[in-house]
């Protein structure tokens, strides 16, 4: 039975990996309901988003690419919670999904990660003007928030840092959503990192991997047989100091996702990070 604190939710990439996650940690969620799955692959058209995720019982949703009639849909619901759209889908997209969502009143969720810098300040600026919530979250797990907490926290003792981020190979974007977060949040605290020890030359170009903000490395492995990962490796003379955060199942994504639905309805503007929630 729906109420007024029910929220409905959308999910965009409803047919990908964390899609199908998403729709059954919703389905089981007692305050959420499924009113709509989105996804413009061709073979998964009209399938019922519930059977799709695996759930033994159809879910009665069907996956359809029309994205703007299901935000109206949404947003003309007026017994249940404003809506939320939870978007895993490409960085290709996400930038027009959450512009449309925020158009239309409907909260974004966002795990989607590639958007550049400017497009983070204007999803920003646009939820801002519209006074609706928005969150972008690099990484969902609890496990990666307590990583880069700790690295935060050793990065005040060593100068030099790089991070080694891997993945499974069928990710589209690089360095990660959350190797560019970590490296964000060692750079806020206005250090330079990695000051030169000798003049190097790359006898193959990205040898040394990228360069993010304030000297910090970021290298990218992609592989079949990895999900997510991630090493913080901190050097010193004579010690080596490494976090490291392993993801041997998307479920683990699926609390932050349920708290992001829970906690997006109550924000007027973008936050970006699940730590700014918890
Ligand atoms: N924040 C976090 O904690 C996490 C973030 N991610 C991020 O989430 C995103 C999705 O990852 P993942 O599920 O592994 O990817 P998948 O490729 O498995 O799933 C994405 C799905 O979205 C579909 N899609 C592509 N474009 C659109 C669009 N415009 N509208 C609707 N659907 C679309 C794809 O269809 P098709 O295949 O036909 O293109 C596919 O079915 C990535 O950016 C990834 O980095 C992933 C894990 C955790
Ligand atoms: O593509 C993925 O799988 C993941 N993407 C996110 C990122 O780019 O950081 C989060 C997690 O690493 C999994």
């Amino acid at each position: 039975m729906t109420n007024q604190s029910t929220i409905p939710v959308i999910v965009n990439g409803a047919a990908g990996k964390m899609g199908r996650e998403v729709i059954k940690a919703v389905a089981q969620a007692p305050d959420m309901i499924l009113m709509g799955a989105l996804d413009t692959s061709p073979e998964h058209q009209d399938k019922d988003a519930g059977e799709l995720a695996g759930l033994s019982e159809p879910l009665e949703v069907p996956i359809t690419n029309q994205l703007e009639p299901m935000l109206g849909y949404v947003a003309g619901e007026r017994q249940m919670a404003p809506g939320v759209m939870v978007d895993f889908t490409h960085p290709d997209a996400v930038y027009d999904n959450v512009r449309s969502a925020i158009a239309y009143g409907i909260r974004p969720v966002v795990g989607t990660t590639g958007l550049s810098a400017e497009q983070v300040q204007d999803l920003t600026d646009f939820a801002e003007k519209a006074s609706t919530g928005c969150l972008l979250i690099p990484n969902f797990s609890i496990g990666m928030v307590l990583l880069q907490q700790a690295a935060v926290n050793a990065s005040k003792y060593f100068d030099h840092v790089e991070i080694i981020e891997l993945h499974h190979n069928q990710k589209a974007d690089a360095p990660s959503g959350t190797a560019i977060q970590t490296a964000q949040l060692l750079a806020e605290l206005g250090k330079t990192f990695n000051p030169p020890q000798v003049e190097e030359t790359e006898k193959l170009p990205g040898a040394r991997g990228s360069l993010a903000d304030e000297g910090i490395r970021i290298h990218s492995v992609r592989l079949p047989g990895l999900i997510a990962h991630q090493e913080v490796i901190f050097g010193a003379a004579g010690q080596i100091y490494t976090l490291r955060h392993d993801t041997s199942d998307r479920s683990c994504y699926m609390p932050g996702v349920l708290l992001a639905i829970r906690k997006v309805n109550q924000l007027k503007s973008l936050v970006y990070g699940l730590e700014k929630i918890l």
